[in-house]
C-alpha cells in the first residue's frame, strides 16, 4: 500500500465510526431489550474524534453462516461494504472471497486454516460470532498480525437451557415417544422412565456454560457434581470432583462442556463408558470431536447407556438442508440413528434469538472498534491493548497501530523513527511470537505522516502498519 492508496480511502469512510449511532437491533424480549443498551453503553462520546481507517480499498466485510442481522446493520452503519452469505462457503470459493476482505465474521463451520489466511492478503481481523474458536488457525492468524475476537458467553445460557431440557427428555424418553405418535403408533409406558428429582447430574468444564447449568439443575432438585482440570468455585451445593473416573462412576447424567483440545479429543471413548453407572446418560453439547461415537454406539447396544442427546458431530454439514447428515459425513450415522433413546440436534445449543442478537451486536462492535481505532480488547490470539479515543481538539494527532515480531529492539527502532515527534501515549503488550504497540503522535502534517508510514513500512520486523488520524 502507497501513501495515495491511504489518502484515495478517505472519501470511503465519510459516515464515520461512531459506534453510538442508532444500532437498528431487533427486540424480542426483556432480555433482549437490555442487550440492546449494549451499543449505547459502549458507544463513544460524541466529542470524540472520528479516525480515518486506513486500507487498500474500501472497508469490506465478509459474513457467513447467517451471523445475526444485528451484525449487518452495525458494519453498515460504519460505511463498510458487506458481502453476507446464509451458509459456509467451500474451501476453493472461500480462499477467493478472503483474498480481497479485511474482515471477516464466521460461526463454527467455516474452518480458517492456514491454508485460507495465506491467501487472505488485507485481512485485518476475524470475528467469530459464537464461543468456539477452535476452527481457526489462531497462532497462524497471529502470525500474520489478524487479530480473532469471539463472544465468550452471549450463547450459554441457552445451551444450558437446551441441556436442561434434554436431560428431561432422554430421563422420560420422550424424543422416542414422539417419533413413535408421528408415525401413528401410540406406546404408553414407564419402563425405565424417571424423575431428575434426586438424581446426579456430572458436568465436566465448569465454565461459563457448566456452572449455568449447574445452577439450573439444582433448582430442579438434582445433585451436582463436577470435574475441571482448574479448581473452580462451586454454585450453589455442587461438588467439584478430583478426577474425571470418579465423576462417571457417580453420575447418572453426564454432560460435556470443555472446549475442542488435544486433550479433549475422543475424552469420552470406551474406557470412560465402562466407567460410568449402568444405565446412565450423556449429552454433548460441545464439540463434535470429544465423545467417540462408535465406542458410544457399542456402549449403548450393550445397555450400559441409556440414553444420549448430541448437538456437536465430528463432521457437520455447512449447510442446512435434506440429505446432508448422512453416512458420508461421518460413517456411523446410519447405526446411530436406529438406536433408542438418541437426541440428535444440528448443534442448535446456541442457536437463540436472544444469543444470536446479542452475539451479533457483541462481535460486530469489537470488530468495528480494532478497525477504526486499533483496539484489541477481547482479542482472543493476541496482546490485548487499547488507549483512550482521541478527543476532537487532537486535530494533527495520528494513532500508529505497529505489530511487529516480538523480539528485542523493534521497539528501539520503532521509537527512533517517532522520536522526532510528540508521542503523546503509547503502549505495547506481546503474546507469544506477536507483539503490538499503540502509539498517538501529536503534532503530526500530511508530509510527516507519508514519512512515519513508509519509514516503519520499511522495518524488518514489521508484521503489519496502520496509521488511523
Ligand atoms: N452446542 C453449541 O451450540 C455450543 C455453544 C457454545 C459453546 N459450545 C462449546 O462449549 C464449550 C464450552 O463452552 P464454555 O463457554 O462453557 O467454555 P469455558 O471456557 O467457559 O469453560 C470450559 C471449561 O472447561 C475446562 N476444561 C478445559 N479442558 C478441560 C479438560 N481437559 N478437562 C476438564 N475440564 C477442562 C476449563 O477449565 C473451563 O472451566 C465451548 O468451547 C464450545 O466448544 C457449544
Ligand atoms: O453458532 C455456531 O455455529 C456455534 C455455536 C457454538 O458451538 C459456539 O461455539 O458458540
Amino acid at each position: 500500500m502507497n501513501f495515495e492508496d491511504i489518502n484515495n480511502l478517505q472519501n470511503a469512510f465519510q459516515y464515520g465510526v461512531n459506534l453510538g449511532a442508532s444500532p437498528n437491533v431487533v427486540s424480542t424480549s426483556p432480555t433482549q431489550s437490555f442487550m440492546n443498551t449494549l451499543p449505547r453503553r459502549l458507544s463513544l462520546s460524541k466529542q470524540q474524534k472520528v479516525l480515518k481507517p486506513f486500507s487498500t480499498g474500501d472497508i469490506k466485510i465478509l459474513l457467513l453462516e447467517n451471523v445475526n442481522e444485528t451484525a449487518i446493520a452495525n458494519f453498515k452503519e460504519q460505511g463498510y461494504q458487506v458481502d453476507f452469505h446464509k451458509g459456509a462457503l467451500p474451501e476453493d470459493e472461500l480462499i477467493e472471497k478472503i483474498k480481497d476482505v479485511h474482515a471477516i465474521g464466521i460461526r463454527s463451520k467455516t474452518h480458517l486454516t492456514e491454508n485460507v489466511l495465506k491467501h487472505a492478503k488485507n485481512l485485518v481481523t476475524i470475528g467469530c460470532f459464537c464461543i468456539g474458536t477452535n476452527q481457526v488457525d489462531l497462532k497462524y492468524a497471529a502470525k500474520k498480525g489478524i487479530a480473532v475476537f469471539n463472544s465468550p458467553f452471549s450463547n450459554s445460557r441457552s445451551v444450558a437451557e437446551l441441556v436442561i431440557g434434554e436431560i428431561i427428555s432422554l430421563a422420560r424418553q420422550i424424543g422416542d415417544r414422539s417419533i413413535e405418535l408421528h408415525t401413528g403408533t401410540w406406546n404408553k409406558v414407564s419402563n425405565r422412565c424417571w424423575e431428575v428429582r434426586g438424581k446426579t447430574l456430572g458436568i465436566i468444564g465448569y465454565g461459563h456454560i457448566g456452572s449455568q447449568l449447574s445452577v439450573l439443575a439444582e433448582a430442579m432438585g438434582l445433585h451436582v457434581i463436577y470435574y475441571d482440570i482448574v479448581t473452580i468455585m462451586s454454585l450453589g451445593t455442587a461438588k467439584q470432583v478430583s478426577t474425571l473416573d470418579e465423576l462417571l462412576n457417580k453420575a447418572d447424567f453426564v454432560s460435556l462442556h470443555v472446549p475442542e483440545t488435544p486433550e479433549t479429543k475422543n475424552m469420552i471413548s470406551a474406557p470412560q463408558f465402562a466407567a460410568m453407572k449402568d444405565g446412565a446418560y450423556l449429552i454433548n453439547a460441545s464439540r463434535g470431536t470429544i465423545v467417540d461415537i462408535p465406542s458410544l454406539i457399542m456402549a449403548m447396544k450393550a445397555k450400559k447407556i441409556a440414553g444420549v442427546a448430541l448437538d456437536v458431530y465430528p463432521t457437520e454439514p455447512g449447510k442446512n438442508g435434506a440429505g446432508t447428515f448422512v453416512d458420508s459425513l461421518n460413517s456411523w450415522t446410519s447405526e446411530l440413528v436406529s438406536l433408542p433413546n438418541v437426541i440428535l440436534t444440528p448443534h442448535i445449543g446456541g442457536s437463540t434469538e436472544e444469543a444470536q442478537s446479542s452475539i451479533g451486536i457483541e462481535v460486530s462492535l469489537a470488530l468495528s472498534k480494532y478497525i477504526n481505532e486499533g483496539s484489541s480488547v477481547g482479542a482472543v490470539n493476541f496482546p490485548e491493548i487499547n488507549l483512550k479515543p482521541l478527543d476532537l481538539d487532537q486535530e494533527n494527532t495520528v494513532r500508529v497501530l505497529y505489530i511487529h515480531k516480538n523480539i528485542p529492539g523493534v521497539l528501539k527502532t520503532v521509537n527512533n523513527i517517532l522520536s522526532d515527534h510528540n508521542i503523546e501515549k503509547q503502549y505495547s503488550d506481546s503474546q507469544g511470537e506477536i507483539a503490538y504497540l499503540m502509539a498517538d503522535i501529536s503534532a503530526v502534517n500530511q508530509a510527516d505522516i507519508k514519512d512515519i508510514y513508509e519509514q516503519l513500512n520499511n522495518t524488518e520486523d514489521k508484521v503489519s502498519i496502520r496509521l488511523l488520524y
